[in-house]
């Protein structure tokens, strides 16, 4: 199943445990870059470039779209995050950061990530 399909059924499991909460709980495996009681970094199973990680909030937010004013901070914090990994990564001539949100934002995983995709040119628009 590609990842449009994925995003176009994904909605479905919005209020199940996604599979980033079975990361969170250690029940599935994942290349863990990073944790603390914010969020958590791994490396995408399916890297769209050399480097491609998410940092994920641990309060399984299904989407940007619920995001509430008392979110700020953790938002916030995950954005540093994802920057110090990209540092990490040795991401020194630049990266994307992406939020995929809902059906038209191809979102596939309805538990709040960001991606940080680098290591090859990107280009614009996105698809
Ligand atoms: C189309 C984007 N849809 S998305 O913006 O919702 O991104 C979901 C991302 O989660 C990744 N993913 C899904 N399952 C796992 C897993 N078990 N471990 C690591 N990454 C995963 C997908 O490859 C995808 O890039």
């Amino acid at each position: 199943m590609d990842e449009l399909h994925r995003a176009q059924k994904a909605k479905e499991e919005i209020g199940k445990p996604s599979v980033f909460s079975k990361i969170i709980k250690k029940e599935l495996p994942a290349d863990i870059l990073f944790e603390d009681d914010q969020c958590i970094a791994f490396h995408d199973i399916n890297p769209q470039a050399p480097s491609h990680f998410l940092v994920v909030s641990k309060k399984p937010i299904p989407m940007l779209d619920d995001v509430q004013e008392e979110d700020t901070k953790t938002l916030g914090h995950m954005l540093i995050i994802a920057k110090n990994l990209a540092a990490q990564e040795k991401l020194v001539n630049g990266y994307r950061i992406v939020i995929n949100n809902g059906e038209q934002g191809c979102q596939s995983v309805y538990h709040l990530h960001i991606h940080v995709v680098g290591g090859r040119q990107m280009e614009w628009p996105p698809g």
